[in-house]
């Protein structure tokens, strides 16, 4: 249904699927695109019927926001432009200088939209479909659903909206929940010295995503943009060439609108700007360099201490204090994390020559990370002492690298425990983040 929604639908750019970061979260999982409420309960068969889930983390990229002000002025450069001195009698062209105007402002910088409250209300929504034992109106009303968010207006707002998903879905007035505001967390990389030091603030970090922005595959989408706006070819930088993109991307990811802007790119096109996206992720906050990952460690422990907590409140017959927690953060909070963790690992790195190779790469955030990405962990009791834990993303089962386990859909937590053991035990913040 997804492709008929696709190739037939006018209103989705043929690119959707090549957005990265700025991506709609509809395009992972097409079957929203009919129903946003739709689950699917087939994925989730745990390994034998007595299995029930006791906690659930979830950790959650914000919603659908607005461009950054750093794009913002690129987007308004490119505007320009194609106002001044583009020509042509394309339908598409007189649309954008004649019809279309110029929205977006330097003082939105990255706030939520409107869809990006919905993604999270319809998140919030589905996820109770899914785990209705522990996303539920009496685990809310008890204080056993915990809120953390980092500070950014985006991600306290996708809160906010979470939290409204659940209240109105159970029509709760009386009672207010409260989210802990917590950017060690949520934003640590803004604490690690040595990733602030070593790539952050530092230039040539970013080689191999300068290189591939200088080189072949960039120029030609440059040039056929200018053709396609018959403009001098010096006109269109590789900046302009992404400033062009994300006025695609953003009228499309904010007003599920197929913009004029995106008869500028075909296929071809999008791809190299997807991978020029992909390359800067992969060296800020991916494999590129180990303490990218290593940034993410003190998410990692608490992840995993809030799990152990679980476990041996369960294994004493306790109840569960915390059911569930909910951590929204930032594509920058996420990646790292699943860096940590082996996901998406790829045979070679991300290269500014090696395009060709990579056209069929894991470490694609066009399907990992578009806006309300999410890292789901469900820890289930098995009976006679048999815990297992499902890692799920955007909805969909992962299976943590290496585990040969016959369930590799949901290893047993001690299998995982091991498997990560040496993180458990090392990975150390304060340690892999000190200057030397
Ligand atoms: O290219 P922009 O300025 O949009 O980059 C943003 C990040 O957006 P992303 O590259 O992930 O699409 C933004 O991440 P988000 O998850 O919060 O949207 C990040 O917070 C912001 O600082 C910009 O990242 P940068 O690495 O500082 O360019």
């Amino acid at each position: 249904s997804y492709l008929r929604n696709l190739e037939d639908n006018p209103q989705i750019p043929a690119i959707a699927k090549n957005f990265g970061t700025k991506g709609r979260y509809e395009e992972v999982n097409p079957y929203l695109i009919e129903d946003i409420l739709a689950v699917n309960n087939s994925i989730l068969q745990p390994p034998s019927a007595q299995c029930r889930p006791i906690h659930l983390t979830a950790i959650i990229r914000h919603g659908t926001r607005y461009p950054t002000s750093k794009n913002v002025k690129k987007m308004q450069q490119f505007y320009n432009i194609v106002l001044q001195n583009a020509s042509g009698e394309d339908s598409w062209l007189r649309e954008i200088q004649n019809q279309w105007t110029m929205w977006y402002k330097e003082d939105m910088d990255g706030r939520l939209v409107l869809k990006g409250m919905n993604d999270h209300k319809h998140l919030a929504i589905r996820l109770s479909k899914l785990f209705p034992s522990l996303i539920s109106e009496e685990k809310l009303r008890g204080g056993f659903i915990k809120f953390i968010t980092s500070s950014k207006h985006r991600c306290v707002n996708s809160t906010l909206s979470f939290k409204a998903g659940l209240t109105e879905l159970w029509e709760i007035r009386d009672q207010k929940f409260d989210h802990a505001v917590n950017d060690a967390l949520m934003r640590f990389f803004d604490n690690c010295k040595k990733f602030l030091q070593d790539v952050d603030n530092n230039p040539s970090a970013m080689t191999e995503v300068d290189n591939f922005k200088k080189g072949a595959e960039m120029r030609r989408v440059q040039e056929k943009i200018a053709d396609r706006l018959r403009v001098k070819y010096d006109a269109i930088t590789d900046d302009m060439a992404e400033a062009a993109f994300y006025l695609c991307a953003y009228e499309f990811a904010i007003k599920s609108v197929n913009s004029p802007w995106c008869r500028l790119f075909d296929e071809v096109d999008a791809q190299v700007l997807e991978y020029a996206n992909d390359l800067k992720q992969f060296w800020k906050r991916g494999y590129g360099y180990d303490i990218n990952s290593k940034s993410s460690c003190i998410l990692f422990h608490d992840v995993f201490s809030r799990l152990d907590k679980a476990a041996s409140e369960n294994k004493s017959g306790q109840q569960v204090t915390e059911a569930v927690t909910v951590q929204v953060g930032h594509a920058e909070t996420l990646l790292p994390l699943l860096t940590l963790l082996g996901l998406f690992k790829d045979s070679e790195n991300l290269t500014s020559t090696n395009y060709a190779k990579q056209t069929q790469r894991s470490f694609r955030t066009s399907y990992i990370l578009p806006y309300a990405a999410n890292l789901v962990l469900v820890l289930y009791d098995c009976g006679g002492g048999d815990l297992r834990l499902q890692p799920l993303l955007n909805e969909k089962p992962v299976m943590f690298p290496g585990l040969t386990d016959q369930k590799a859909a949901m290893p047993l937590y001690q299998d995982i425990k091991e498997h990560y053991s040496e993180l458990l035990h090392g990975c150390d913040f304060e340690k892999e983040c000190q200057l030397f």
